[in-house]
């Protein structure tokens, strides 16, 4: 049964045995087919000659029998075919067709010859037959036909193909035979081969080689297979060092490694991945995963995860991880999808690293870019931000919302006496009280070194601000204990109101700072709302700030100088340089106006330079021209900016050098307040500019903090006692008693002491009597032009000559 199945399901064994048969028997099919064609072809052609040598002697012999039509003859004649046990019939006709003679062989079914010639045809069946004309001379006479039997060339036929099939069937099986054994010299090496590659696959041990048997096709088969396992093994082995080197890796790598399959199963997570989580052994699922994201994460995660399976795009994203009492993880999740070289989703690969540090770092950044860190107040930044969404939702809501602007009082001397530590300590208490004074949703925050800011949401009327400012006083105004002292600090605050006063931030913080100054100017320690008043003064003051700068280039200043003279002999002992402007349009415009703006926007660095080299430079020609002693002092107005100018002692050393005036011959005159900046650092410049040898003078002493124990450190010469103390002599008896105390005081720290002001006798009588040093008035002279100087100091000369 197995032979009959497709040749192509048939086993190698039995196709060589068939192949063997089919080639055998059809070969020898064919050529015996060929030996019985050849066989027939021949036995044909003996029957033919046979017949052709029979018919030409009969009819031969018939020409005469027939001539004469002697039909025995012809008879005798026909009968001798019955020689040839092949022929079956003889009939001879003559020429008008009609049989004469005929010979019928004694067999059964053999027909006898028709009466007429033309019905032979077609009664021969499958015999063999020829006709033969009877010819006498050269006219035919007659015709003789010849029939043989056709059964013994079937005969002869059947005897061969009956060998022939003997023949086949000896062969058929003598292949059979020697397929079937010889078949093994094929197929065994290829079984071998095959039982090789079972064993291979079912070990995977790709270290065992099939044996090589001959030195054929197949032996060039087995060679080949070799090759290709020793390639697969080779392979192989650099497929584990690269799986043991990425292991390695994997577990000794800093970031958590995980691997999902294309069926969205964790399938790999490395050991960083389990302790970031803190997953001992096992690989959760993804489920679980998801499960330990915190929940504020949750949607982020999801989101992004879509993204990665649906859209098969990368994603990164930051999350959190919850465990149960702990701090959250922050996480940063890198994943993208894996495919393998025909594009085929094999899973996604991602990495994960614990960013908590970086998270807690980035947060104190934050912290720092928002907060203070002295205070833990909001700080400029911050409060600005607040106060821009503050703004809007008053409008939003139609509410109104209070901005005050705090500055602490006199708090740079606390620093200054006490130290930075003190002041630290200082602003920490600040902070507290004013956050402890106000609501939780109010913002307190510190914008500077000691301004703070407060914002009031909510304001229903202008009375809850002044409750929560007088607060602020009060609760400020409690001694704070630094160091072992109880200090008391005070505020100056500015208030300002959304939407009444303005909606724009910007404005708001500047009206807030305009009233905070206008507090300070009315003594510090109380609040002030911010009026329309402050705003048109500040637009003044922006507008002369405009014109100092004009006035500077288009040469509106000039100097004037108030003579000095002795009181104990009218001698003139030096000139006060005191500054004019003359306005084209405004006409003279009073030095207490401008010099507080040239002060405040640092245009007073630029005049004052002015100031000192022509007063120098105009002096000086006068003391080289000898229209003044070179005993003679110029004295000029520094203010506080120039003084604390790093480049101030660069400056009047250059002057000096320009001029060429003696330093002796220079004073300067500082105020109290100056001085009292930073007393330290004034007492190093002063004494930097007394080296040079220029004096120094106390200009208003009296008007500030007149406290002697400071006077008593700085290195002064010459103490101007302020003109609003000579101004009501002989009336104030106060005055008199201050200004008599002022000189004593001064004489005994070897000052020189300078009233000002003197404008009547009595007060120059007083002055004398007390031993005053010199004076400076309307008594002796004006402020005076260099041309009225120079007529003045001539004029005083002939008047003291006299
Ligand atoms: N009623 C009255 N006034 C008298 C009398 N004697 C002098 N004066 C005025 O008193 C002021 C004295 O100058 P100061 O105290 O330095 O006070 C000066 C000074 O502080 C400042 N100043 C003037 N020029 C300069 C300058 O060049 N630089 C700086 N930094 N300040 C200047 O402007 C202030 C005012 O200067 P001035 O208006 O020139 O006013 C001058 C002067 O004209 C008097 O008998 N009666």
């Amino acid at each position: 049964m197995l032979f009959f199945r497709p040749l192509n399901s048939q086993s190698l064994r039995r196709k060589l045995v068939i192949i063997a048969l089919l080639t055998t028997g059809l070969t020898l099919f064919i050529t015996n087919l060929a030996f019985i064609s050849l066989e027939y072809y021949l036995s044909r052609q003996d029957v033919d000659k046979k017949l052709t040598i029979l018919g030409e002697v009969i009819s031969n012999r018939a020409s005469a029998a027939l001539t004469f039509s002697d039909f025995s003859m012809l008879q005798t004649n026909l009968n001798t075919l019955n020689a040839d046990s092949s022929v079956v019939r003889g009939c001879i006709y003559a020429d008008n067709q009609e049989l004469v003679a005929a010979y019928t062989a004694r067999q059964e079914n053999t027909p006898g010859c028709p009466p007429r010639l033309h019905e032979l045809h077609g009664s021969e069946g499958l015999n063999f037959h020829q006709f033969f004309p009877v010819m006498l001379g050269e006219a035919p006479i007659g015709t003789l036909y010849i029939e043989a039997s056709h059964l013994d060339l079937l005969q002869r036929l059947g005897q061969f193909l009956f060998f022939s099939l003997l023949i086949l069937l000896a062969a058929v099986m003598l292949a059979f035979l020697l397929a079937s054994r010889l078949q093994n010299v094929v197929t065994r090496p290829i079984q071998e081969l095959g039982n090789t590659l079972r064993h291979i696959m079912l070990k995977k041990d790709y270290s065992i080689r099939a044996n090589k048997q001959s030195h054929d096709e197949l032996g060039d088969l087995v060679d080949l297979f070799n090759t290709l396992l020793r390639t697969v093994e080779d392979e192989n082995a650099s497929l584990k060092t690269s799986e043991e080197r990425f292991r390695k890796l994997t577990a000794l790598s800093p970031v958590g490694i995980f691997q999902i399959d294309a069926k969205q199963r964790l399938q790999y997570v490395n050991q960083r991945w389990r302790d970031i989580h803190h997953v001992p052994d096992e690989t959760p699922s993804l489920h679980d995963w998801f499960a330990r994201i915190h929940p504020d994460d949750l949607t982020e995660a999801q989101q992004a995860w879509n993204k990665l399976t649906c859209e098969q795009e990368s994603i990164a994203l930051e999350i959190r991880l919850s465990r149960k009492n702990h701090e959250p993880t922050w996480i940063q999740v890198l994943a993208s999808t894996l495919h393998d070289r025909h594009g085929e989703l094999l899973g996604y690969l991602g990495a994960i690293s614990d960013i908590s540090e970086l998270k807690a770092a980035q947060l104190q950044m934050e912290n720092l870019a928002f907060y203070d860190p002295l205070t833990g107040l909001a700080n400029r930044r911050l409060f600005r931000n607040r106060l821009e969404k503050a703004v809007k939702t008053a409008q939003r809501h139609q509410s109104s919302m209070a901005l005050l602007f705090l500055d602490m009082d006199q708090f740079k001397r606390v620093n200054d006496t006490l130290g930075h530590d003190a002041g630290d300590l200082m602003l920490k208490e600040v902070a507290h009280r004013l956050t402890a004074a106000v609501r939780e949703n109010d913002t307190v925050s510190r914008i500077g070194g000691d301004e703070f800011t407060i914002l009031l949401t909510d304001v229903h009327h202008n009375n809850d601000v002044l409750v929560v400012a007088e607060k602020l006083l009060r609760m400020l105004a409690k001694p704070i204990r630094i160091k072992g002292q109880d200090i008391v600090t005070t505020v100056s605050i500015g208030i300002t109101l959304t939407p009444d006063d303005s909606t724009d931030a910007n404005t708001l913080m500047k009206n807030a700072d305009l009233a905070m100054y206008r507090a300070k100017e009315l003594g510090r320690n109380n609040f002030q709302f911010f009026s329309e008043d402050m705003n048109r003064s500040i637009m003044e003051h922006l507008a002369l700030e405009k014109e100092i700068s004009e006035a500077l280039t288009r040469e509106q200043f000039s100097l004037v100088f108030q003579p000095k003279i002795s009181l104990f002999d009218f001698h003139i002992t030096g000139v006060e340089t005191l500054l004019r402007w003359n306005h084209p349009e405004k006409g003279f415009i009073p030095p207490d106006r401008f010099i507080p703006v040239a002060e405040e926007t640092g245009q007073i660095l630029e005049i004052g330079s002015w100031v000192l080299e022509q007063s120098c430079r105009q002096i000086s020609s006068l003391i080289r021209s000898k229209v003044l002693p070179p005993t003679t002092k110029v004295a000029v107005n520094l203010s506080a900016r120039q003084f604390n100018d790093p480049s101030l002692l660069n400056r009047i050393r250059s002057v000096i050098e320009i001029s060429k005036i003696p330093p002796q011959c220079l004073e300067l005159e500082l105020t109290e307040s100056t001085l009292m900046d930073d007393v330290e650092s004034a007492i190093v410049t002063m004494q930097e500019i007394k080296k040079i040898g220029i004096s120094i003078a106390i200009d208003d002493f009296g008007t500030g903090y007149s406290s002697l124990a400071y006077i008593k450190r700085f290195p002064i010469d010459v103490l101007k006692v302020d003109r609003s103390f000579v101004m009501d002599i002989p009336g104030d008896q106060n005055d008199m008693a201050i200004t008599a105390a002022v000189i004593a005081m001064a004489h005994k720290l070897s000052m020189t002491v300078v009233a000002e002001g003197v404008e009547t006798e009595e007060q120059l009588h007083f002055l004398r009597r007390n031993n005053c040093d010199e004076g400076q008035g309307y008594l002796f002279s004006r402020p005076l032009s260099l041309a009225q100087l120079h007529q003045f100091l001539s004029e005083h000369q002939r008047r003291h000559s006299d």
